[in-house]
């Protein structure tokens, strides 16, 4: 495998609140690779925010490495650092803006701060506009902006001195689905053309889906699964993560089916979704099993498609049986609902 980008090493993150600390991040560890868009998920308080902070030492580990391009970031100062902080951009999801700054102004500053002068200024911030598409803005203010734009501007912001990894901190939270689907498939874009590295956190399970290639799902500090998202998804290893994510599906079924429900109740996820119906009829054919589908529906993540069928299986146990086996023959997961 490639050589991590970023390497976060048993980090953990406390924090004394009076008379008491709070563990904000326990012991977490986890790898991110160039160009990766890599989801952090979980519910409010589960130390998301705290842990993403640390990648650009917004935030400093109680404990534990990280190491951005093999460099333990703990030892950067200065200039280091500073040079350190130009190459990790960060969006947020109150978009930071410099509200008396126009749109060419706030990402100017940011040059500015960098040592860039005249041309070299105008002619990035330039590129920069039209790149996020706000050519047509740049005198405007913040005020002036919808969500979605001052988000736009955050994310030229972020990437003004040739970042090379985004952080992402609940960038699309405050914008409506439209506005979110919009900027998602522009940080796909920056993702797809400048290999740009995205850590994201989310609470939304739709971002993951729509973006991420890995995600890393947390809950009370600690990362309770970590997986490719379309392995996640299609046979999560965790409870939690099951739950979380919503991905037990049978609740679908109406009372009054479930009710009659004689035989065996499964569910099917599936990889080519053109694939699986004449599996399962051939090999129920086969085995001697008759089947019913009771609900089906296929699932998007970025762009592989995942099929669910939730089956009856009507037959004799060890003729069933056999059935199962021949479908997990076929990369089809096969998981017991009752
Ligand atoms: N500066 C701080 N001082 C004290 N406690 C903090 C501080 N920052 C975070 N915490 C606590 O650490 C825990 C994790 O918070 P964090 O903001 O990282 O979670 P989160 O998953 O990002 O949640 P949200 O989505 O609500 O922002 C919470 O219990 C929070 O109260």
């Amino acid at each position: 495998m490639n050589k991590p980008l970023i390497q976060v090493d048993n980090v953990s993150v406390s924090f004394q609140v009076k008379d008491h600390i709070v563990d904000a991040v326990k012991n977490v560890s986890f790898n991110v690779y160039e160009g990766d868009i890599f989801g952090i998920i979980g519910s409010s308080g589960a130390g998301k925010s705290t842990l993403v902070r640390t990648l650009n030492r917004l935030a400093s580990p109680t404990s534990g490495q990280i190491y951005v391009n093999d460099t333990n970031i703990a030892s950067l100062s200065g200039k280091s650092l500073q040079h350190f902080r130009f190459n990790v951009g960060m969006i947020f999801q109150n978009f930071n803006l410099a509200s008396s700054k126009t749109v060419y102004e706030n990402i100017a500053f940011v040059l500015k701060a960098a040592g860039k002068r005249g041309a070299v200024v105008k002619e990035r911030t330039t590129e920069l506009l039209n790149l996020v598409g706000l050519s047509d803005k740049a005198f405007a203010y913040p005020t002036e902006l919808s969500g979605g734009q001052k988000q736009r501007v955050g994310i030229a912001r972020a990437l003004a001195n040739d970042a090379k990894i985004l952080l992402c901190d609940e960038a699309t939270s405050a914008l409506d689905p439209q506005t979110t689907a919009a900027i998602l498939e522009l940080l796909k874009q920056l993702n797809r053309e400048f290999k740009l590295t995205i850590v994201l956190i989310t609470h939304e399970i739709d971002v993951i889906k729509k973006i991420c290639n890995r995600v890393a799902v947390m809950s009370q500090g600690e990362i309770v699964e970590l997986n490719n998202t379309f392995d996640l998804f299609a046979s999560p290893k965790k409870d939690f993560t099951q739950s979380f994510l919503d991905i037990d599906k049978n609740t679908d079924l109406p009372e009054k089916i479930k009710n009659s429900v004689k035989g065996k109740l499964v569910r099917l996820r599936y990889i080519n979704e053109n694939a699986t119906e004449p599996v399962l009829y051939q090999s129920a054919k086969q085995a001697n099993v008759a089947f019913n589908i009771l609900h089906g529906f296929i699932e998007y993540f970025n762009d592989q498609a995942l099929g669910n069928l939730v089956v009856e299986l009507i037959g004799n146990n060890q003729n069933i049986n056999e059935l199962i086996q021949s479908l997990k023959n076929h990369d089809v997961i096969v998981e017991d609902i009752y």
